[in-house]
């Protein structure tokens, strides 16, 4: 049986305005004891052509070989292994930190899954983070991944010092600390802790409970003694470096003049020209509040990157964005649930509900999604998860989320590696018992588009998608210069695969965080029918699919959808 129709939807309307690069400089917000330092000259942002090689270590022709087709070399691998059609949907981002930051270590991460990697600015230097984008970089380069960078801010919210260079500290029941502002030249006194927020002495009260990461430690504030606070212990608990920290007044979180802090400090606004200059995929912002700072740093990126294609994901981790979260989320490339900060903001039995909120949100605002902290926390000191961080995991993969994230498990934990594979295979498993199940996904989804084009690549993407499901076909591809339309489809989160076909490196790897699609770099032209020829020739020759595959095409040049039989 062969099938081959085609329906063309051509298009007149002009494209959508493009975002102004001539934007006028921003204004800065510095917290108090920052703001006499400078902004420093910035470098011009590099965007590095890479060359990818497969599998076998060949080296691929580079990018701008017509005839060459890219594709991350371990999807390329589970592809030929199981078919298509039970590729992970659900996209892995691991935090790299002293236990995976080796060359070695980040490769084990790679084969294992990894699509991002995330750095986070709160730990170590930038000096130490620019040879991880190096060793990323070169890992693509030399053995065909296409592993995206995100870089994570640090935010301006209170936390600890760096413990004097300790991994941790022990505080038992009754011990008296001090949580001091003061800047110590030499060694820190014995149970002191500094605190990076200058008005802490000034704003909390005797009396005071004050929580470390969330209520991992709890003190009580008993005495004030000018920049130092003296706190008793009343609940025991090992102390981590740069460790968050919240004070309550009368069971209620105190939101006074530390809520005044910038979301985007000066050493953050410092961090985000590194990202710039290094040109990484993702930023991740800290604390967010409200949609400005995000439309803020968006034009901010604009007039500094040439080509600005550095995603803005926009963090729920505070009562605020909570409250803003649909402009915020609008406003953003994409968001991240961090329940580690969020647990610390709201009630605990209040994440589980602001989860599947920010995942719905998204999903409807066709934003990518990362669940991310705690996932599997015990896997930093234990070789096998608890049944219920497992229960856990299955579930953000049952809410359909863009992507999963370890934080420690990966970061600094005995068992990276491990810790992937339990997020993989669980993720793998849970969507083959969607197919088995047939567990099609019905969710109403808003039209997001202002433009009556991005209504029509709406309407196609929707229409393709409930197609693919009806037909059973085994795939969806996507030619999309800017990526869009292929968010689009993995919007729908159809049942089969989506092979996204982009032109240039930097789209391939942003897609990489998208729920079920399938980045290839391929050069194309406006000729879909050439496209789809040359594709199905380049696909067939590397065993990625076989006559007689079902296959619907839409593209966002022609704004069309194709049935067809790989001939
Ligand atoms: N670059 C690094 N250098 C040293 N330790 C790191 C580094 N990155 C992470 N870690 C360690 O791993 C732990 C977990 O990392 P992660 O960045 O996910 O957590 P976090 O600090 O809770 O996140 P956030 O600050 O964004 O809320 C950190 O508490 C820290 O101990
Ligand atoms: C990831 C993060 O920042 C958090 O969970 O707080
Ligand atoms: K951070
Ligand atoms: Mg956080």
């Amino acid at each position: 049986m062969s099938v081959s129709h085609s329906l063309h939807l051509r298009l007149f309307t002009p494209p959508p305005t493009a975002i102004p690069t001539h934007l006028p400089p921003p204004t800065l917000l510095l917290p108090r004891s920052a703001a006499h330092r400078r902004l420093p000259s910035l470098r011009a942002s590099s965007s590095p052509e890479i060359l990818v090689s497969d599998n076998n270590g060949a080296p691929s022709p580079p990018p701008s070989d017509p005839s060459s087709i890219e594709v991350d070399a371990v999807t390329e691998a589970e592809l030929k292994e199981n078919g298509f059609r039970s590729t992970r949907r659900t996209k892995l981002v691991c935090t790299v930190g002293p236990a995976t930051c080796g060359f070695d270590q980040l490769e084990a991460l790679a084969v294992g899954g990894m699509n991002v990697a995330r750095i986070n600015m709160c730990h170590g230097t930038r000096e130490w983070h620019k040879e991880v984008i190096d060793r990323v970089r070169r890992l693509n380069h030399e053995k065909g991944f296409a592993v995206a960078i995100m870089m994570d801010t640090e935010g301006s919210e209170i936390h600890m010092g760096d413990l004097g260079g300790a991994s941790s500290a022990k505080a038992d029941d009754g011990e008296i600390w001090t949580f001091s502002v003061r800047a110590f030249d030499s060694a820190l006194p014995q149970r002191t802790i500094n605190v990076n927020y200058e008005g802490f002495a000034e704003d909390v009260k005797v009396g005071d409970e004050l929580l470390v990461d969330g209520g991992m430690v709890r003190f009580e504030v008993i005495q004030k003694i000018g920049p130092d606070v003296k706190c008793r212990c009343t609940d025991p608990g090992l102390l981590l470096p740069r460790a968050n920290l919240t004070f309550w007044r009368n069971g209620s979180l105190v939101r006074e003049r530390n809520a005044m802090l910038p979301t985007i400090s000066s050493k953050d606004w410092l961090d985000i020209d590194f990202g710039i200059s290094e040109g990484v995929d993702f930023i991740a912002i800290s604390f967010v509040k409200s949609a400005e700072v995000i439309t803020h740093l968006k034009s901010y990126i604009a007039a500094r990157s040439r080509d600005s294609d550095i995603s803005v994901i926009a963090k729920i981790e505070s009562i605020d964005s909570l409250k803003n979260l649909e402009e915020i989320v609008l406003a953003a490339d994409g968001a991240m649930v961090a329940r580690g900060d969020l647990g610390a903001q709201i009630p605990l039995e209040q994440v589980p509900s602001a989860q599947q909120r920010i995942v719905q949100v998204c999903r409807q605002l066709n934003k990518p999604v990362i669940v991310a902290s705690q996932l599997l926390e015990s896997m930093i000191e234990y070789p096998t998860p608890t049944r219920a961080e497992v229960a856990d995991v299955s579930e953000a993969v049952r809410q359909r989320a863009d992507a999963l994230m370890l934080s420690g498990e990966s970061a600094m934990g005995q068992y990276p590696d491990k810790a992937l594979t339990v997020l993989r295979s669980v993720s793998l498993r849970i969507e083959r018992w969607w197919r088995e199940e047939k567990r099609y996904e019905a969710m109403l989804l808003p039209s997001v588009g202002s433009y009556f084009s991005e209504k029509i690549s709406e309407e196609i993407c929707n229409s393709a998608a409930k197609m693919a499901n009806n037909l059973e076909v085994d795939a969806l591809f996507v030619y999309t210069k800017t990526g869009h339309m292929a968010s689009l489809l993995s919007r729908c989160r159809p049942d089969c695969p989506i092979f996204a076909f982009t032109t240039t490196s930097s789209v391939r790897r942003r897609l990489n965080l998208q729920w079920g699609l399938i980045p290839f770099r391929l050069s194309f032209t406006d000729d879909m029918e050439s496209n789809l020829n040359r594709t199905f020739s380049l696909l067939k020759a590397r065993n990625l699919i076989k006559s007689g595959d079902l296959v619907i095409a839409v593209s966002d040049m022609l704004q069309s959808i194709q049935v067809m039989n790989v001939p």
